[in-house]
């Protein structure tokens, strides 16, 4: 099967653009993501109708509370049929732990990635929660606690890719968001990557907003993409 590595972040206010926008696409060019504005406003209908039309959905709702509570999210998050959920690493051992069970006990198990460290975040914003830790030591340590903890893989920025290409092995999950085609604007995002270099450097998925989005016409932009990473492949370092 085809496995689109653009995933699309569908951070709309409601569902209508939403689903202009999918109307507009194929799913062997790219997934789709509903995160918490989106799902806030529509509920799993959205869900639904997105994937009636054949995307896979990654819900990105990042769970984050006392392991029973983040267990059951996620297993009401698997029933909704969709193929990627997550949660905060922050969290800790026991609360991922908890959200590993939850899926594997689903009829249906979408796969389980744990935030890592916020791709907005740089060392400055570490400092300000009283951690003392690089972006790249934090990363390291909250994603090797997620593989041990049985998840699939982590959302990371692409500067980290290489580092957990090597560390966590070749199965495991690297989702990315903070990616910017080149010239393209920052936006709120910290540590960006372009969507080659990303994927070279041993992303599994490019999370990508508003570089498509926003665009004056996102399908050629998604398109545009597609182009740049025919056969960019992860080069070890
Ligand atoms: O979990 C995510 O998807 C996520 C994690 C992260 O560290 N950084 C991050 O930007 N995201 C999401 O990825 C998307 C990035 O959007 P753009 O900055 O518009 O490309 C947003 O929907 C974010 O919620």
């Amino acid at each position: 099967m085809n496995d689109p590595k653009i995933i699309i972040a569908l951070d709309y206010a409601e569902a209508a653009p939403a689903l202009a926008l999918a109307d507009r696409l194929q799913p062997s060019q790219c997934r789709l993501k509903v995160g918490k504005e989106l799902f806030t406003a529509t509920g799993p209908a959205l869900l639904e109708q997105l994937m009636k039309r054949g995307f896979e959905i990654f819900l990105d709702l990042k769970f984050h509370d006392i392991p029973n509570t983040t267990a059951q999210a996620c297993k009401a998050a698997a029933s909704l049929g969709v193929w990627m959920v997550n949660v905060h690493a922050l969290g800790g051992r026991k609360m991922l732990e908890a959200a590993r069970e939850a899926v594997a006990n689903s009829a249906h198990q979408p796969k389980l990635i744990a935030v890592t460290m916020l791709t907005s975040m740089a060392q400055e914003d570490l400092a300000d929660i009283g951690i003392a830790a690089t972006p790249a030591e934090m990363v390291l340590r909250l994603a090797t606690l997620a593989r041990d903890s049985g998840l699939d893989g982590v959302v990371c920025s692409a500067q980290e890719a290489a580092m957990l290409r090597q560390r966590c092995g070749s199965e495991f999950c690297l989702v990315t968001p903070g990616i910017r085609p080149a010239q393209a604007s920052l936006d709120d995002q910290s540590r960006v990557m372009t969507p080659q270099a990303a994927l070279q450097a041993g992303s599994s998925y490019l999370v990508i907003g508003r570089p498509i989005t926003k665009a004056a016409d996102p399908l050629q932009a998604l398109l545009a993409i597609n182009q740049e990473i025919v056969g960019a492949r992860f080069i070890a370092p």
